[in-house]
């Protein structure tokens, strides 16, 4: 396998300017949905058989919504799923998502359960809470939030980045270290570090972006949305 590209966070930025841009023309929807799709496809890959309730915890940009939408995947999936969703965005695209969930019988908290509730009836927490635009202190609510989870025992699944990591420098405040990480497109330099479980999905970036960009990405197999592209998986050795 190739090398794989880790993104910096300005690359990151300015290379989903492009993908929705005057040329690629995908709208946000659309990537999101791919996204999601990916992020519930994985989930559904390593971990198959989850007795008890998916936890997912959104926060107030896209990467929520890639969260929204992979709950939705993960119920037709057959899990069981509620959402905790402290600061939803005012934007059509977040209602639409949130009525879509409500659809699905997705229940929304009011409020985190603590560690002892989330211990005994999750079994897994998927972070959608902040991705590649995350940058400085964490700021309330998601200060709080960050540091739960940074205590729990339940198994956490990130969605992009671990929500708290700087984009480029990782895990520099010693917060939690999610089980799985399911890096979106292509992995960021934060993540370079990380020794878990890590998959990549969003499989949606077309030739012509590869070769503009000088992107590398591994081999997607069949029609599988997703990649294993952990470290200490034997087929990302040479
Ligand atoms: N091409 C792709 O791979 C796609 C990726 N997608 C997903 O989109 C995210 C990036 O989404 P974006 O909306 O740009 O940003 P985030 O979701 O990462 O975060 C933005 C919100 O987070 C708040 N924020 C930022 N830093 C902090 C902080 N220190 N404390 C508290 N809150 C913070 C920020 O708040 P502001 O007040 O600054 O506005 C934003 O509200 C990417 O990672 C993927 O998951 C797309 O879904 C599809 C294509
Ligand atoms: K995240």
């Amino acid at each position: 396998m190739k090398s794989i590209k880790y993104l910096t966070q300005h690359e990151a930025i300015v290379m989903d300017q492009l993908l929705m841009g005057d040329k690629y023309k995908f709208p946000t929807e659309s990537l999101m949905e791919l996204a999601g799709l990916s992020v519930a496809s994985i989930i559904q890959k390593v971990y198959p058989n989850i007795s008890k309730k998916v936890l997912t915890i959104c926060g107030p940009g896209n990467n929520g919504g890639d969260g929204l939408v992979a709950s939705r995947h993960l119920v037709q999936f057959g899990y069981d799923v509620e959402i905790f969703y402290p600061k939803k965005t005012d934007k059509k695209l977040y209602h639409d998502l949130v009525c879509q969930c409500k659809h699905e019988d997705i229940k929304f908290l009011g409020e985190l359960p603590d560690n002892s509730l989330l211990s005994k009836e999750y079994g897994l927490i998927v972070d959608s809470i902040f991705g590649y635009s995350f940058k400085g202190d964490i700021r309330a609510p998601f200060d709080k939030i960050i540091e739960q989870l940074s205590k729990t025992d339940v198994p956490i699944a990130s969605v992009d980045m671990p929500s708290g990591w700087d984009v480029e420098a990782g895990n520099i405040k010693n917060l939690f270290t999610p089980a799985l990480l399911i890096s979106l497109a292509a992995p960021k330099k934060g993540a370079e570090s990380f020794e878990g479980i890590h998959y990549l999905g969003g499989r949606f970036l077309p030739k012509e972006f590869l070769r503009e960009t000088n992107l590398t990405i591994p081999k997607y197999n069949g029609c599988d949305q997703f990649v294993n592209i952990s470290k200490n998986n034997n087929n990302n050795k040479n």
